[in-house]
């Protein structure tokens, strides 16, 4: 299988100090990957510059042929702001936003594809609802709902089942499972480790750095986890992001500017 996405020698940074730090792999085509790692790993950074939203400050990520329209990102909920005034009809058309004509007026075909998306994860009748008076669940599932409408080609899940009830997240993980069915690839940030192992055959672990990436059983073992805790421990908040490449000398060592 070839890569739909690949990292080569990721770094990104806020400021200047690297969240994500020399990253190498790729995501196959048509692949179900988790991303794990502990607290302040970097996750959502990576998710974020996958989907374009951070630039790399080292390294790049090649994205072959795909357009910004074929990724369908799914934030963490919170970093979603759910008090605009606006209906649950109209988040989901939202993910169809690119079709609509002049005035921001959408077909009444895409209208039947929202109605339909919100019957498929259980909200039919709920259309006319304002976002805010939704609980957290029902809210998920109308994000979902506008995943499916977007019909992408990469899905970028950030947390998906946080705070989401069981109920829910079997539904939720149902359409995951269906869209890596019908060949689309999946990328999910998970904290629950038995998800990982149950339904995800491949992940990614970080801890700023690369563990492991590969195998679900590979990776997953105890002794990752273990060093994927210990790297982000003695990871330095501080640090700043390293010379480029072609100022190490051969042992990898940084080269510095000679004091003036
Ligand atoms: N907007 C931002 N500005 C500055 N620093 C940030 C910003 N967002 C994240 N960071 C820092 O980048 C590092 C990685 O954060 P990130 O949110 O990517 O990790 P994560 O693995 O998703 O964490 P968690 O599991 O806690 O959600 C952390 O040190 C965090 O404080």
């Amino acid at each position: 299988m070839s890569d739909i996405v690949h990292l080569n020698n990721l770094t990104v940074t806020y400021e200047r100090h690297p969240a994500v730090h020399h990253i190498s792999g790729g995501f196959a085509a048509g692949s179900l990957t988790a991303i794990a790692g502990p607290n302040g790993a970097g996750k959502s950074t990576l998710l974020k510059a996958i989907v374009g939203e951070l630039r790399p400050a080292e390294g790049s990520i090649d994205r072959g042929v795909l357009t910004r329209n074929d990724f369908g990102y799914l934030p963490q909920a919170a970093d979603i702001v759910r008090r605009f005034p606006i209906s649950v009809a109209d988040t989901v058309m939202l993910g169809v936003w690119k079709n609509a004509g002049a005035f921001g007026r959408f077909s009444r075909e895409d209208g039947e594809r929202a109605r339909e998306a919100l019957s498929i994860v259980g909200l039919s009748g709920f259309e006319n609802r304002h976002i805010g008076a939704l609980s957290a669940g029902q809210f998920q599932r109308v994000l979902f709902a506008r995943l499916l409408l977007q019909d992408a080609r990469v899905i970028l899940l950030d947390e998906p089942f946080t705070a989401i009830d069981q109920r829910t997240t079997r539904d939720l993980l149902d359409l995951v499972l269906q869209w890596n069915q019908q060949g689309r690839t999946v990328i999910a940030v998970l904290h629950d480790f038995e998800q990982v192992r149950s339904y995800f055959p491949e992940t990614l672990l970080i801890a700023r750095e690369l563990v492991g990436w590969g195998k679900t059983q590979d990776i997953m073992s105890p002794a990752n986890l273990i060093k994927a805790r210990a790297m982000a421990e003695r990871w330095d908040e501080e640090a700043e992001t390293c010379l480029p490449e072609e100022q190490h000398d051969e042992d990898g060592l940084a080269k510095r500017e000679p004091a003036e």
